[in-house]
C-alpha cells in the first residue's frame, strides 16, 4: 500500500533537492510505492506547479499521486510521514527572537494541523531553523501525538562532522562510525567523537587513536562542524541544501529502517529530564538507537568528560533560552 508523504517549503531550495530522492525510492525503499503532499505558502504555488511538472516529467514508477497545496489541513490528510522544510528565513536586520516568533506562528499551525489531520502514527522531521525549537512547539501543538513521533534534523551536522574524521584520516567515509552530535542544530552544538571509531586496515579503532591530533579535535574540527552552514552560505550565498536534503535522506531511512546493528545516529529529540543531564521539556539533539519497528531509545551509558560536559551544557542552556522565548509566542 501506498504511504503518504508530506514535505512543507516543497517549492524551496532543499525541497528541489529533496523530492527525487524521496519520489524515487532511496528513502523508503525501491518497493515502497507512495503518494507525495507538497505544501507551500500561497505566492509559492506558481513555482510548486512547475516541480510538480518536473516530478510527472521523471516518470517514476513508485509515485502514485502528487498533491501541491497551501492548505495544511489537505497537505497533512492521512499521512505517514511530515518533513517539514518550509519556515521564514532569517533577512537583513531581523533579530533571533524575531525570527523565533515568525517561526512560532507557522509551527503551532501545523502542529495543530498534524493533530488533526494525520495518522496517529506519523513520523514528523523538523529541519527548518530554529530546527530544535520549532520542532518543540510543533510538539507542544500537538497533543494528541506521542512526542516520540517527532524528531528534528542534525544529521547534516553528523555527516559534516563524519566527513571531517575521514578526511583526516584518509579513509572513506563509512569507516566513520557513532559521531556524536549533542545539543542544538546551531553554533554551540557539540560534535563528540569521543565513542566514535574508524576503521582501519589493523581494525576498528576509537577516533582519538585514528586522527593522532587531539588539540584539532577539540579546536578546529569542533568549529568547523559548528560553522559549516555559515561558511556554505559565505560561498554560495545560499545556505546548504544539496548536503541538506542527503541528510534528511538518511534521518528519514534509518527511522524508517531502524539503525544498523552496533551503531546509532543523532536526532533532536523530546528531552525528558532522564538522559545526560539534559533539562526536559527541550528538544536536544543525543545519540539514538531506532529498531525496525521505528521506536527509538536514547544510547545512555555513555561517558562523558568534564570537557563535552561544558559543551553539551552551553547548548541545553541556550534551547532553554529558545523555548523560553518562543513559547511566548504561543497562542494559547
Ligand atoms: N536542520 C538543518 O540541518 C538545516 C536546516 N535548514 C533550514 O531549512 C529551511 C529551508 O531551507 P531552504 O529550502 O534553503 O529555504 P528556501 O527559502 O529556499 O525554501 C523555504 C520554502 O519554505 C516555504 N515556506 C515558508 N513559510 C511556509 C509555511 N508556513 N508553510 C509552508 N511553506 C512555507 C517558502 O515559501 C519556501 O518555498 C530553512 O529554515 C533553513 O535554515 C537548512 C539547512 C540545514
Ligand atoms: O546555517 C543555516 O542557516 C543553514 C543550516 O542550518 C545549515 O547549513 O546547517
Amino acid at each position: 500500500m501506498a504511504i503518504r508523504v508530506c514535505v512543507t517549503g516543497a517549492a524551496g531550495q532543499i525541497g528541489y533537492a529533496l523530492l527525487y530522492s524521496i519520489a524515487s525510492g532511496s528513502v523508503f525503499g525501491p518497493e515502497q510505492t507512495l503518494e507525495l503532499t507538497l505544501l507551500d505558502i500561497t505566492p509559492m504555488m506558481e513555482s510548486l506547479k512547475g516541480v510538480v511538472m518536473e516530478l510527472q516529467d521523471c516518470a517514476l514508477n513508485l509515485l502514485k499521486d502528487v498533491v501541491a497545496t497551501d492548505k495544511p489541513e489537505e497537505a497533512f490528510k492521512d499521512i505517514d510521514v511530515a518533513i517539514l522544510v518550509g519556515s521564514m528565513p532569517r533577512r537583513e536586520g531581523m533579530e533571533r527572537s524575531d525570527l523565533l516568533k515568525a517561526n512560532a506562528k507557522i509551527f503551532e499551525t501545523q502542529g495543530k494541523a498534524l493533530d488533526q489531520f494525520a495518522k496517529k502514527t506519523v513520523k514528523v522531521l523538523v529541519v527548518g531553523n530554529p530546527a530544535n525549537t520549532n520542532c518543540l512547539l510543533a510538539i507542544k501543538s500537538a497533543s494528541s501525538l506521542p512526542k516520540e513521533n517527532f524528531s528534528c534534523l542534525t544529521r547534516l551536522d553528523q555527516n559534516r562532522a563524519q566527513a571531517q574524521i575521514a578526511a583526516k584520516v584518509g579513509v572513506s567515509n563509512d569507516a566513520v562510525r557513532n559521531v556524536i552530535i549533542w545539543g542544538n542544530h546551531s553554533s554551540t552544538q557539540y560534535p563528540d567523537v569521543a565513542h566514535a571509531n574508524v576503521q582501519t586496515a589493523s581494525g576498528s579503532i576509537g577516533a582519538y587513536e585514528a586522527v593522532k591530533d587531539d588539540s584539532w579535535i577539540k579546536g578546529d574540527f569542533i568549529k568547523t562542524v559548528q560553522q559549516r552552514g555559515a561558511a556554505v552560505i559565505k560561498a554560495r550565498k545560499l545556505s546548504s541544501a544539496m548536503s541538506a536534503a542527503k541528510a534528511i535522506c538518511d534521518h528519514m531511512s534509518d527511522w524508517w529502517f531502524g539503525t544498523k546493528e552496533g551503531e546509532w545516529t543523532s536526532m533532536g529529540v523530546w528531552s525528558d529530564g532522564t538522559h545526560y543531564g539534559i533539562p526536559e521539556g527541550i528538544v536536544y539533539s543525543v545519540p539514538v538507537r531506532i529498531n525496525p519497528d521505528r521506536s527509538w531509545q536514547v544510547v545512555d551509558g555513555l561517558s562523558v568528560s568534564d570537557f563535552a560536559r561544558e559543551k553539551m551544557d552551553i547548548s541545553a542552556k541556550e534551547l532553554v533560552e529558545e523555548r523560553d522565548t518562543a513559547t511566548q509566542f504561543l497562542s494559547a
